[in-house]
């Protein structure tokens, strides 16, 4: 499959998608970065007066619920909105969906507003789902045991009409009919804040050049890891590992893809 992830890399950084974010205080400038690394156009803007116009502009929808304030709930609403009108793919990252109440009812309002695609953490993913609060914070607490869901992972997902991405020391990605999974990455990623943001950031960017939505998280997921191995190689720690990241998704070329991807499909 390595061909078909890196022809959709490739389509990705011949179109140069402009991708709209409204995330979080914590990942804007990493986010920001990581998307013009991998070949996208990033714009983070979150004033729901905006939003109709900047959408209007934009190839792809980032919603990231890490820090929500009051402001961004109605610009996320108002944004989503005009994706839907305008055909434009969106993605929401659920972060920390169960840390508190508020989060929780915001991420279930969007989720009823059918994202295209859906990428989070284990905790995440299953609190959205079963509407049950899992997890830390915005850290997954329940990824040992997620392969024993992954039958009421692809259910929901078929149900939802979404593709839906459990990232972690293995990535799980379904819509319901195909099975992707990965083990590409390095335990060292999740020492450093945001790199979950990336994977949806630049998962918007992959939706924006591919006609199939299930192709294009799998093969942003796996550029990612592979990205990440590769600059773990190089990094003394969490801090070197956040600049090789960027690095190694600007160099990501077709052999490394085709020696490295660590993927299975059913
Ligand atoms: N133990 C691990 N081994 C390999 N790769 C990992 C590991 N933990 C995380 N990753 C990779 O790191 C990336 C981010 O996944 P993770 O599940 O940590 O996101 P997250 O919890 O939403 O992070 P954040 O909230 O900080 O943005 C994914 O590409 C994932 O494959
Ligand atoms: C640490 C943190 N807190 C809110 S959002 C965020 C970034 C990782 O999700
Ligand atoms: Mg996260």
């Amino acid at each position: 499959m390595h061909s078909e992830i890196f022809a959709t890399l490739a389509a990705l950084r011949q179109q140069q998608p402009v991708v709209h974010n409204i995330t979080n205080q914590v990942v804007t400038n990493t986010t920001a970065n990581a998307l013009l690394a991998i070949g996208a156009s990033p714009v983070m803007a979150h004033a729901p007066e905006e939003m109709i116009d900047m959408v209007s502009i934009a190839n792809a929808l980032v919603i990231n619920t890490g820090t929500p304030s009051q402001g961004q709930r109605q610009a996320m609403k108002a944004a989503i909105h005009a994706a839907k009108e305008q055909g434009k793919p969106w993605i929401l990252d659920p972060v920390g969906a169960g840390a508190t109440p508020y989060r929780l009812e915001l991420n279930s309002e969007l989720l009823e507003l059918q994202p295209n695609a859906i990428r989070g953490n284990a905790s995440e993913i299953l609190t959205l789902l079963t509407g049950s609060p899992t997890g830390r914070g915005v850290d997954s607490a329940c990824e040992d045991t997620f392969n024993e869901t992954l039958d009421y992972l692809q259910e929901q997902a078929g149900k939802l009409k979404t593709v839906l991405a459990v990232t972690g020391a293995t990535d799980y990605i379904t819509d319901g009919n195909r099975l992707a999974t990965l083990t590409n990455g390095h335990p060292m990623m999740a020492k450093v804040t945001g790199t979950g943001c990336t994977a949806t950031a630049i998962t918007g960017a992959f939706l924006a050049s591919c006609d199939d939505p299930w192709l294009a998280v799998v093969a942003s997921i796996a550029c990612l890891g592979i990205a990440g191995e590769k600059a773990a190689f190089s990094a003394k720690g969490p801090g070197s590992l956040q600049m090789h990241l960027l690095d190694e998704l600007y160099l990501l070329d077709e052999e490394t893809i085709k020696t490295r991807l660590s993927l299975s499909s059913q």
